[in-house]
This record gives C-alpha cells, structure tokens and sequence, in this order.
C-alpha cells in the first residue's frame, strides 16, 4: 500500500460478503478495515442461518420421532421459551468469535455507518477513512408491505426473536422464510396462515416437490390463502385483521411479513461517487467492480442471477481476497452453487432444473422414489423424490431433491456437476457406508 491511504482494502459490512475473504486477504499482509453498524457477522449468523436452523433443530426431531413412532413410544412437544434460549445460546457469542478473527490477523473493525464521500473514502460518523479498494458489502433488509397498518407487521428477526409463541401467525409472502418459519412455528403450535398474492409458494423450486410440502403442511394444519391481495391491517382488541382482495378478512395475534429482502443501497453515498445500482443492486462487472474502478461489491447486496445466499456470499468475498491479493486477475466464474429451503422435509436443488430439461432433447433426466431405498426405510422416510438431469455425454448436469436429508443428498452430488466427473471418475469417489452420499452416488 502506498501510504497515501489507511487502507489497502476497507470493507462496509461485516457479513460472509467480507469476512470469509477479509480474513485470509489480511493474512497475505495487507491492511484490512471492516466497517459495521451493527453486529458483527451480518445477517446470516446473528439473524439468519444458524439462527433459523437452531430453531428447526427440534422439529426435525418431532418429524424423525413421528415417523418412527412405535419403535419408540411418546410424542414430541417443542417448547418455545427453550427453543428460542437455546438458539440465544447458539448463536449469541458468534459476532464475538467473528471478531477475534478478524483481529486476530490485524483487521481494524469499525463500529459505526460508513457512507462513500469519495472512491478512496468512507465516513463513519463523519470520520474520514480511506483506502487504495472498497468493498460494498452491505446486503440487504426485509420489505416491508406499503399498506394502511403496515406497523402492525414484523419482521423475520422479530419471531426468532418472540420470547411466547403467538396462537394465531399470519405470514404474508410465500418465499423461503415464509415456509420455513411456517413449518417451525407449526410445529411448536401455532396456528399458522401462509398468504401468498401468487398461485403457488417457493416459485423457484420445481412444483411438483413443493405440492408435496405443502400438501404436508396442510395436513399439519398449516391454512394457505392462494391469490390473495393483502390491502390494510388493522388493530382490533387482540390482534389484528387483515383485509385482503377487496372484501375478505383474516385475523391473527401476530404478523409475519416475509414479502422479500431488499439491497441497502440507499444512503451510503452511491449516488456521490458515482456507483451504478438499480432496485435489485449494485451493479458489478464480472470482476465484481462497480462502475467506479477502485471500488467493488460483494454479497447479497449486487445485482446479480445467482442466488443471494451465504455460498454465494462467501465465494464473492473469497474471489475478491485473491483479486486483492494479486493470486489472479481472472473473471469470476460461478460454480453450481445449491440452494435449500429448510422445510421438514427440504427441497433442495442444484444446477439445470427438471424444468429446463423438459422437453429439451440435450438433456435427459431420471427420478427415483426414495422410500423404497433401505436406507430411508432405516428413519420410515414418508416423502422423498428426486430428479436427476443429464448432458448428452451422460454427466450429470443438475439434481433436484424433495426429502427429510435433501440438502445432504445435494451436497454429495456437487463435484458431480462441478467437475463433469465421468462413469470412471465417479468410481473413484468411495463413501462411507451406510450413509446419504452412498444412496446418492449410487444412483448416477
Ligand atoms: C431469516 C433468514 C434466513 C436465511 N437463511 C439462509 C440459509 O439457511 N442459507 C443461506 O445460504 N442463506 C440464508 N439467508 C441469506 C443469508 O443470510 C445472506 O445471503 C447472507 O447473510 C449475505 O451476506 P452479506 O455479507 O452479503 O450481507 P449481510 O450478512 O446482510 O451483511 C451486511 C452487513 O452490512 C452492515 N451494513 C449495512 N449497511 C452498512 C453501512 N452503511 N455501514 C456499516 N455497516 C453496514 C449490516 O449491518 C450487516 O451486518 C437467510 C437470510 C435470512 C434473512
Ligand atoms: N434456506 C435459505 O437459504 C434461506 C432462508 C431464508 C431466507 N433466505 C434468503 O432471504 C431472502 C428473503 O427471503 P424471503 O422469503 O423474504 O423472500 P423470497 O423472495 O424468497 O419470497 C418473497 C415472497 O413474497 C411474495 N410477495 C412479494 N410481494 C408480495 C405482496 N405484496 N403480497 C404478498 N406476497 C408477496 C413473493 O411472491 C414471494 O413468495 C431469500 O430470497 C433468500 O435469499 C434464504
């Protein structure tokens, strides 16, 4: 770094977007600066990820313990307050352990909102800091319904944060947390209603899967209301009622809404300087360069077709640490990157979907039941499909699974389809056995 500047790369935020890459970049020598307004880590630790999964930990137990039941005797009852304790327990200490991390290798992290003033600088409460390279890494915030008792709605930090489980919860939305959350708070008791203004809910994932969790849920007692137009919410004595296409209404003791995440790009100074971003991000080239050279993005908060998850997030920030470092000056070259959505059971996919495959004579696709495997019969796995899509030259090419162990299934078949493995390369890949990834590969 020349010393003209503080910093040879400054961060704004600190989630997966920056600290997988900041880390190991600040490990190469180089002098590194992370700025947070809020917890350390970001969204996925503190609000997301690991929090969501603490919180689904007993329902997969409830599910496991329902399927085997008469081999062993008693039913499961969640209980709320622990539940959420425990997830406090999980995941309380992490924006600490992030932080050792990151200064355990010289990071400065600084507390506080950064704005750009200009390329090589940042504001954090009108403190100048200033860098060779920035990262935009600020990712994103629930969207919020713009409807007459919108402040009667909350957000998906506020339930995993309910210290009681409401009676009656109202989730507006129909994306993944929307069938997540409504499978965690089914299962510990609430009476759960998923509005949704589409005909269908988890419009990403292949339909004929997700019929079957919804059908799953709905025998749950999940209630969903199709096509349905939420247009004001309103308090009543406890609870409120939400009106919806012109003359329906619904009431609930509590409001999810889960219409959607939005990127933060506003009020961070984008305008300014000159950085180029729409409603859906910060627009990159494929080097992850904004529109200003010297300054880039990373994470949930770019423009970009791949899902905004934590992989990708990670990948982003790992590509742009051996960009800073001076290892390659090459694109960025996505791989598969899977994606799960933390039902009970999952559905979990990866790669060309059954969809794109259809009526494609390129690709061909085979599907197996796998409640007929003896290994799911080990756990009496109810519901468990899967699809799997092939090239010309017979490589797999894309995988999509509906079962209590998707996201694992999923995984097992990655260098599959990143590496175009063939019939010989797949015989080299030798699985413990029994297990998931024996199953799997078993199938190619
Ligand atoms: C409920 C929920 C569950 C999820 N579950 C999963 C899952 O199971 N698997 C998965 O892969 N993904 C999941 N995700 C998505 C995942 O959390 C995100 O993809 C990931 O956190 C993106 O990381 P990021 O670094 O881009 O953004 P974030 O983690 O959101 O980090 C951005 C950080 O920037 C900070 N910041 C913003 N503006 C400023 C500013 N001006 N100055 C200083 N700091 C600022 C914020 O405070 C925040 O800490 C979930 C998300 C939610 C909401
Ligand atoms: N398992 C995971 O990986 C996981 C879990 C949770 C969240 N996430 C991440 O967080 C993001 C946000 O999740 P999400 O579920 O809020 O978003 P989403 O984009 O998955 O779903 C939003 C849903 O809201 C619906 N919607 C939008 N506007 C509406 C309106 N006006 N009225 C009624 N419904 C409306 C959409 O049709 C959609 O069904 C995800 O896209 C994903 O990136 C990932």
């Amino acid at each position: 770094m020349a010393n003209q500047y503080d910093y040879d790369v400054l961060y704004i935020g600190s989630g997966h977007g920056t600290f997988d890459g900041a880390i190991p970049l600040a490990n190469t020598g180089k002098k590194v600066g992370v700025i947070e307004a809020d917890l350390i880590g970001g969204t996925c630790p503190n609000r997301g990820c690991n929090a969501k999964i603490t919180l689904d930990a007993p329902v997969k137990l409830s599910r496991l313990t329902e399927q085997l039941s008469g081999v062993v005797s008693g039913g499961i009852a969640i209980n709320w307050e622990q539940n959420e304790q425990h997830m406090h327990d999980v995941i309380d200490g992490l924006p600490d352990m992030i932080a050792g991390l990151m200064k355990s290798v010289n990071i400065d992290i600084i507390k506080g909102y950064g704005t750009l003033k200009d390329n090589h600088t940042a504001l954090v409460d009108g403190q100048p800091k200033t860098a060779a390279n920035i990262v935009i890494s600020t990712g994103q915030h629930p969207h919020r319904l713009d409807i007459p008792g919108k402040e009667l709605t909350h957000d998906s930090e506020e339930f995993m944060n309910l210290k009681h489980l409401p009676r009656k919860i109202v989730i507006i939305g129909g994306g993944y947390i929307s069938m997540e959350f409504a499978t965690i708070a089914n299962a510990a008791g609430a009476d759960v209603t998923v509005m949704t203004h589409g005909d269908r809910v988890l419009r990403k994932f292949y339909q004929p899967f997700v019929n079957q969790v919804v059908a799953d849920l709905k025998s749950r007692g999940v209630n969903f209301i199709f096509n349905a137009k939420v247009s004001r919410i309103d308090k009543i004595t406890d609870g409120a009622t939400i009106s919806y296409n012109d003359d329906q209404q619904i009431s609930a003791d509590w409001i999810l809404d889960a219409t959607g995440r939005t990127p933060n790009v506003d009020g961070i100074g984008l305008d300014q300087v000159g950085v180029k971003y729409s409603e859906k991000g910060i627009v990159v080239n494929d080097h992850l360069q904004t529109s200003v050279a010297n300054i880039y993005a990373s994470g949930d908060v770019i423009d970009k077709e791949q899902p905004k998850l934590t992989p990708t997030a990670i990948f982003e920030s790992m590509y742009l640490m051996h960009q800073f470092a001076g290892d390659s000056e090459e694109p960025i070259k996505y791989p598969a990157i899977p994606s799960v959505v933390f039902t009970s059971p999952r559905i979990a996919k990866v790669g060309f979907s059954p969809d794109q495959a259809s009526n494609n004579t390129d690709y061909e696709t085979t599907t197996n039941h796998l409640p007929d495997d003896w290994y799911r019969q080990v756990t009496k796995e109810k519901i468990g499909d899967n699809v799997l899509v092939y090239n010309q030259k017979h490589q797999l090419v894309g995988a999509t699974e509906v079962s209590d162990q998707a996201e694992d299934a999923i995984n097992t078949l990655l260098p599959a389809i990143e590496f175009k493995l063939d019939v010989n390369q797949l015989g080299r890949l030798v699985t413990l056995f029994p297990s998931i990834a024996a199953g799997t590969l078993g199938q190619l």
